[in-house]
């Protein structure tokens, strides 16, 4: 079996006259975790776009388990097994927790329409199933107690644990995560990096995360990968990377820390 889970190979992406991406390559190896990183405005999560099928690249192909996924769309892409998290919460605000996670196993998990109108048995014990992996991916989070709150009402880290509990819960086998400790304080922040590892190991999938912190890069990264306008200066592991002449200037000329 391919050791890489994902691979891009040339991909460009040009928004008007903004070339985003120009030629990246790179690949994404199972059961690791896969940071990209760079300065503001460098193309990631433009990359996690186009992994992910909201971008079309000009040019280029992805590989997913080693088949060819350029031209799926999104949602096929979710069903192949890549699931995402948004830098800005996309949580049903309205909705339980419970029901928030169990929204995660419905991709995989239902039945013709028909079968919840006269509620068969199979449906019922399909609600089951769901109610039973919701609270699963839930305890997974640490986040049981609060299956019955309604969604809005949660701190807002705790929001950003709901909303990586409901992509557990559609079993992914590629999580894509963009900034998922954005607005998180450094207690919540390390809680996160020692879940995404948690994660990785327990579930047995590959992670893809576009990161700020770079403590929390640096600390839970199998590979690193580093964009600069839209090209790659640098690839290789936390240690590789963090002496890399070429990304200390990029971090040095831009403004961040
Ligand atoms: N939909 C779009 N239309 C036009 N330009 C875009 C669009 N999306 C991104 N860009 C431009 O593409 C470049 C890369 O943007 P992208 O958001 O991918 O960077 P980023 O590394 O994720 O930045 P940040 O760290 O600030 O989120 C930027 O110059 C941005 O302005």
């Amino acid at each position: 079996m391919d050791s890489a889970i994902l691979g891009c190979s040339g991909i460009c992406v040009r928004f008007g006259g903004v070339q985003a991406l120009a030629d990246i390559h790179f690949e994404a190896m199972r059961d690791e975790i896969t940071a990209i990183i760079g300065p503001n405005g460098a193309g990631k999560t433009t990359l996690l776009n186009a992994i992910s099928g909201m971008v079309t690249p000009s040019h280029g192909t992805l590989t997913f388990e080693g088949h060819g996924i350029t031209a799926l769309p999104a949602h096929e892409r979710a069903w192949s097994g890549m699931v995402r998290t948004f830098q800005n919460l996309e949580i049903f605000s309205n909705m339980t927790v419970l029901e928030n996670v169990a929204m995660g196993c419905h991709g995989r998990l239902s039945l013709p329409a028909w079968h919840s109108l006269l509620r068969t048995p199979k449906s019922r014990r399909l609600e089951d199933e769901v109610r039973r992996e919701a609270l699963e991916a839930l305890d997974f989070v640490g986040m049981s107690d609060l299956a019955s709150a309604t969604a809005k009402d949660l701190a807002f880290g705790k929001q950003r644990l709901l909303e990586l509990a409901r992509a557990l819960a559609a079993r992914p086998k590629l999580l894509l995560l963009d900034e998922p400790a954005a607005g998180l304080n450094i207690a919540e922040t390390q809680v996160l990096a020692d879940l995404i590892m948690r994660i990785r190991d327990t579930y047995n999938l590959s992670v893809i995360l576009v990161e700020h912190d770079m403590e929390l890069v640096m600390r839970i990264s199998d590979s690193i990968l580093v964009l600069c306008f839209g090209q790659t200066i640098s690839r290789g592991t936390p240690a590789q990377v963090q002496k890399d002449p070429k990304v200390i200037a990029a971090y040095l000329g831009g403004d961040e820390d």
